[in-house]
């Protein structure tokens, strides 16, 4: 049997609603329409199907003032974070937002009418109260914090929703369980305790031997509950991680362990955002919830300090878990101890044992390196997942930008280097001479500063993708101002390794040795704002290597730019 939900009553909107889903859909249809940012749809999703219950919309004044003061809603029930809608002024008077008003809410991915919001009041909280009451600081390298101050709008509407149409998902469909089909799942598989973790990081050995010990400890059954809603800025994207949950999975011994995917929003709130998620799991009918070391904490604060302590979360569910009615199985860092070839929790392992640990910074330096992730650590499937994610230097794009005058040799070069990288092998080869992009691509521009920008910001655009999908790419513009080249090297870099090689052949060379007569014309005129001639070229500030075709010839140009790749590991062998 599943757990009975917060407050009793599994708050399913769309359940309530369905019999009057063709009204409200017309209705929708006729309403102002505001539309949501990603995480309003993460937070309205799991207001919708439940997993907030008892909540059926967004907190008014007074339930937002208990919640933030004293963790529960103004009828007693508990919640743990505030779940507010944010709005500016603009938008509360665009969409006539007041007391008594219905709005259509709106997907921005879509367009799709999600639901019908009934407000209650309009109000303007005290945000560094907010910070202070639920993250324990208003210390902005806090990301729930900075959110809060920096992203979240300056006032909150509260109200009640109904449910018009469900958020599409185009990911892992049959691993995403409202509340309801979670509790149905379980029925059906006979589960009679369910012990949810919480993960936003990649699961390996350690986590799979804490899970089953919770089993055994309860005698129950595994839900893993990963969030792939919105997690820390900078973690490991939610489709590769999936990946390696599923991969995982069959480590578990038949039977034991379900996985469901939780589009949630996190806060990173530490103690309070555990017990937001014990209430959550509650709603999703787990019986039993894991909180570990440092549970939804968001790392160092502005004086290098953790944000909170190892075990702080633990101590706040722990007040509340009788009340709540959902078992806290807590654990402390689970350490591997080589001598026994098995993982025990820190606290109960004897001083003077030999342990091993591979911290999150070492894992990903490894990672980055190709060095050998060892079979105590993780399994090779969850391995072979996390390197597909991570390719090693050589089997990822970069882009070689060259810059230099019209006829400078930066055409010769990176004709002369394609062919050079198309011996090598191992990826496609793709160029974007100047002359190329202005045919192709920016053939109605000319040749005014902005223009070129323009011309600069396509080049860096193509670039950034065919770097990302795994090429060579050799960009060959003029390319005369630094402001653009750095854009460019800005978003190139995004996407992989970008070198700015500046061909520094003189002007006086380019022109004496211009066999198609183009400085002619420009010097008589005929060509008008012509680089070098009466148009300005910036030398780059911080080139990655300067060449002079001048001075060197074409076939040491290539080789310094060959030495400058494979000093990267960009041309390894494999
Ligand atoms: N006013 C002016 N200034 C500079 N260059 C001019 C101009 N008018 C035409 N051309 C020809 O356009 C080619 C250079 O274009 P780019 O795209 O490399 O220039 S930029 O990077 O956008 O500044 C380059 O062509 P190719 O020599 O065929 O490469 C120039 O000869």
């Amino acid at each position: 049997m599943a757990n009975s939900p917060n407050g009793g009553i599994l708050k399913d909107l769309f359940a309530r609603d369905l019999p009057r889903q063709a009204e409200l859909q017309a209705e929708a249809e006729t309403l102002n329409a505001l539309t949501l940012t990603e995480r309003h749809l993460c937070d309205l999703e799991l207001i919708l199907n439940g997993g907030f219950s008892p909540i059926e919309g967004f907190l008014t004044e007074k339930d937002y003032n208990g919640v933030v003061e004293t963790n529960r809603l103004a009828d007693g029930a508990l919640l743990g974070m505030p779940i507010n809608l944010d709005v500016d002024q603009e938008t509360i008077d665009r969409l006539s937002i007041k007391p008594g008003a219905r709005i259509t809410l709106r997907d921005f991915r879509d367009d799709r009418n999600l639901a019908i919001f009934t407000v209650e009041d309009v109000y303007k909280p005290d945000k560094v109260k907010e910070a202070n009451l639920v993250f324990g600081s208003d210390d902005d390298t806090h990301p729930g914090v900075k959110y809060l101050l920096s992203t979240a709008k300056e006032f909150y509407v509260g109200g009640k929703l109904e449910a018009v149409n469900r958020l599409e998902h185009y990911d892992f469909l049959d691993l995403r369980f409202t509340p309801s089909e979670l509790r149905a799942h379980f029925n059906k598989l006979g589960w009679q305790k369910v012990v949810a973790f919480q993960t936003r990081n990649p699961m390996h050995r350690a986590h799979r031997e804490l899970t089953v010990r919770a089993a055994r400890s309860q005698q129950a059954n595994v839900l893993i509950q990963p969030v792939v809603g919105l997690t820390k800025p900078g973690d490991i994207d939610h489709f590769t991680r999936v990946r390696v949950y599923k991969a995982l999975l069959p480590r578990y011994p038949n039977g034991m362990a379900a996985l469901a995917l939780l589009p949630l929003a996190m806060r990173m709130g530490g103690p309070r955002e555990a017990l937001w998620h014990a209430i959550i799991r509650k709603n999703h009918g787990a019986t039993h919830f894991i909180v570990g070391r440092d549970h939804a904490g968001p790392g160092k604060n502005k004086n290098g300090k953790d944000h909170y302590g190892p075990y702080d979360a633990q101590h706040l569910v722990q007040q509340y878990q009788e009340e709540l009615g959902i078992k806290m199985v807590e654990f402390q860092e689970m350490i591997y101890l080589p001598d026994r070839d098995e993982y025990q929790p820190v606290n109960e392992i004897p001083e003077g044992t030999r342990t091993l640990n591979i911290s999150g910074t070492e894992l990903r330096h490894r990672l980055r390196t190709g060095k050998d992730i060892p079979a105590w650590f993780s399994y090779p499937e969850v391995v072979k997942v996390l390197r597909e994610q991570n390719p090693l230097p050589a089997q990822k794009g970069f882009t070689v930008f060259m810059t230099g005058y019209q006829n400078s040799g930066k055409d010769q070069i990176a004709r002369a280097l394609q062919v050079t990288l198309m011996q090598g092998g191992g990826r496609p080869v793709s160029m974007l001479l100047g002359e190329n992009v202005r045919h192709e691509l920016s053939s109605e521009l000319g040749f005014t500063r902005q223009d070129r920008d323009v011309n600069i910001g396509r080049i860096a655009f193509v670039a950034s993708e065919l770097t990302k999908a795994g090429a060579a790419v050799i960009a060959a513009p003029i390319a005369p101002f630094n402001a653009a080249r750095e854009q460019a090297r800005e978003l190139i870099e995004k996407s992989g390794p970008f070198f700015l090689v500046h061909v520094a052949t003189p002007l006086e060379y380019c022109e004496k040795t211009d066999r198609r007569g183009i400085y002619a014309a420009a010097r008589k005129g005929e060509i008008k704002g012509f680089t070098g001639v009466d148009d300005p070229y910036e030398s780059p500030v911080k080139p990655d290597l300067t060449v002079n075709l001048e001075k060197q010839d074409v076939r040491s140009i290539v080789h310094e730019i060959v030495l400058l790749l494979e000093s990267r590991g960009l041309l390894d062998r494999l």
